[in-house]
């Protein structure tokens, strides 16, 4: 049994945990203290508003353990905010959150007009079939740096990457009812143990 726990200060974290329970052997838990951090095996950053997340993450004073924690193997998976809060650099901010991946976010990146949508894209390290994808206020990649690994790119914006323990995705795969990336990331926790 494998327990997964999503970051609970704000934003989508019940749809993830959602998805969590519906997979074998996993069992997906609300994280909301340090302590909890030592009884996980992996951990989800979900959407929501990064810089709410980050300011709490600093007023409960997560920051720190979390940090260590991840840099230490900890396998994470930021979705949209969470995306945001994993980056070593935010476009047009002059700090970051976490500070842990090698990327460069621009946030709400698709503007008023495509604020939020959705498309599918094939992303053959995930799933056989296409997937769908949401966006909600999303970021994009702007820049990754050659450990990267780029997943999946839509309209040549760079939207889910992976590096070592880390992934992340500017878009929700928590709202489609589609459970490949949740296995996916479970896959990797599984592996690194
Ligand atoms: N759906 C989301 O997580 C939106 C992210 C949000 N726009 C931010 O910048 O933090």
């Amino acid at each position: 049994m494998l327990t997964i726990g999503v970051l609970a200060l704000q934003g989508a974290v019940q749809e993830h945990l959602d998805c969590l329970n519906l997979l074998p052997d996993i069992k997906g838990i609300a994280v909301k203290k340090t302590a909890e951090l030592n009884t996980i095996d992996a951990l989800i950053l979900p959407g929501g508003e990064s810089t709410t997340m980050g300011k709490l993450l600093r007023e409960f004073n997560l920051t720190p353990k979390l940090t260590e924690k991840i840099r230490s193997g900890l396998p994470v998976w930021g979705t949209c905010a969470g995306m945001i809060l994993l980056a070593k650099n935010i476009v047009d901010e002059p700090n970051c959150h976490l500070g842990l991946m090698d990327i460069t976010v621009r946030r709400n990146a698709y503007g008023s007009q495509l604020d939020s949508f959705s498309t599918t894209a094939l992303i053959p390290e995930v799933s056989r079939t296409p997937l769908p994808l949401v966006f909600i206020r999303a970021p994009y990649v702007e820049a990754a740096s050659p450990d990267v690994k780029v997943l999946s790119t839509v309209a040549d914006k760079i939207v889910a990457v992976e590096q070592r323990n880390m992934l992340a995705t500017a878009f929700h795969p928590e709202l489609t009812g589609n459970l490949d990336f949740h296995k996916y990331f479970a896959a990797k926790v599984r592996n690194k143990n």
